[in-house]
């Protein structure tokens, strides 16, 4: 009984069903955004550029390395144009900087033209199905924050730059409760249709559950193929493991994550932090996805920005990898050890 409802539950929908056989998942990072924008403290300028040099040597394709949003709203992302100046750039690796609104692509714009050389070639815009939420995140309503973005987009194009797209509050909203799927689909395809390249789907609360996440994907995908979304989940109630691998069986092959576990909404109160990229990397490979992250620097940075920032270091995987690492070169070879 118990195993038959189990199976039931993480089946996908037949109309969100795999859409690509491909076993590589690209994992967005969101730690240096998503996770410190969350932090009490202002974290300092070089710590941030540490841990974004840090989770490049560990492999990341994507760090979101900030944000260009109003530093009086959210004095944790305020100088994310020295970041951006400071950090050891790799052309294998993406560096989107979140934008709420023109203000916000001017700035980075003039940063981009006065730098001898390239910082960003990507920002990421963000909205929600929910009023409530839109006027606490971006003091604007659902309808004036998708015609400000699609000013946004066009300028940013015109200016050389790919746009992600986020919709938040895609299960839950903080101040509405239940999200409607078929308003999530509306939004998302709004941003497609003003020129994102992607959208990342924001269960912010953390409330989803593999079956309301695929209802909800089910609703997306009656409009919007899988290989145009990603699934960007919050672990407030420990289920964010399970909604990734609700969202890979129902094709989606791009999952956004935070190292450690870091972050939170500031507009989402009560959220935790993303799903800890440790954890996500370890169930891939475990399951035989492809990553190209290497799960030992990766494990060592999330266990280093956790002790800089003198809080728990949330991925059970990375501090189970860490401990036994630990044991491994505690213990002195012998017979055991050969076995
Ligand atoms: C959108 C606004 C700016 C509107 O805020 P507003 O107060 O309505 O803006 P305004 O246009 O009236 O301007 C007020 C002042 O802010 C300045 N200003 C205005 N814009 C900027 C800017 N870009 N950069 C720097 N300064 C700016 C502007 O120049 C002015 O300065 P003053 O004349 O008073 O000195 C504000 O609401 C805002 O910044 N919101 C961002 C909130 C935020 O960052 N939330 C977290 C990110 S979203 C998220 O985490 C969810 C996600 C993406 O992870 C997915 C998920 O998990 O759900």
């Amino acid at each position: 009984m118990l195993r038959s409802a189990t199976v039931r539950i993480l089946r996908a929908p037949a109309t969100c069903r795999a859409a690509s056989t491909s076993r590589f998942v690209r994992i967005v990072e969101v730690g240096p955004r998503d996770g410190l924008q969350n932090e009490k403290t202002v974290v300092s300028p070089d710590v941030k550029v540490e841990l974004i040099n840090r989770l490049q040597a560990a492999g990341l394709p994507t760090i979101e390395a900030g944000s260009f949003v109003s530093p009086k709203w959210v004095p944790q992302m305020a100088g994310t144009d020295d970041i951006l100046r400071r950090i050891t750039h790799s052309s294998a690796t993406k560096y989107p900087v979140l934008v709420p609104n023109s203000k916000g692509l001017t700035n980075l714009l003039d940063l981009l033209k006065s730098s001898p050389t390239p910082l960003t070639d990507e920002i990421a815009v963000f909205t929600a199905p929910s009023e409530s939420f839109s006027k606490a995140n971006t003091n604007c309503t659902v309808a004036e924050s998708l015609e400000r973005l699609s000013h946004v987009v066009q300028v940013a194009q015109d200016n050389g730059l790919r746009v992600r797209g986020y919709v938040s509050t895609v299960i839950t909203c903080p101040y509405e409760g239940r999200i409607e799927p078929h308003a999530v689909r509306e939004v998302a395809k709004a941003l497609l249709d003003m020129g994102c390249y992607e959208v990342s789907l924001g269960d912010t609360t953390g409330a989803g559950t593999p079956q309301t996440i695929l209802e909800m994907l089910n609703a997306v995908q009656q409009h919007v193929d899988a290989s145009k979304l990603a699934a960007h989940w919050h672990d407030t109630c420990g289920t964010a493991i399970a909604n990734v691998m609700a969202a890979l069986s129902a094709g989606i092959r791009v999952v956004d994550s935070s190292v450690a576990g870091l972050g939170g909404c500031p507009y989402s109160p009560g959220a935790t932090g993303n799903v800890a990229t440790e954890d996500v990397v370890h169930v891939l490979h475990g399951d035989g996805w492809e990553t190209g992250v290497d799960m030992s620097k990766l494990a060592a940075t999330g266990d280093w920005i956790s002790r800089e920032l003198g809080r728990p270091n949330e991925s059970r995987a990375g501090r189970a990898w860490l401990a036994k690492r630990a044991r491994e070169s505690a213990t002195p070879p012998g017979p055991r050890a050969r076995l």
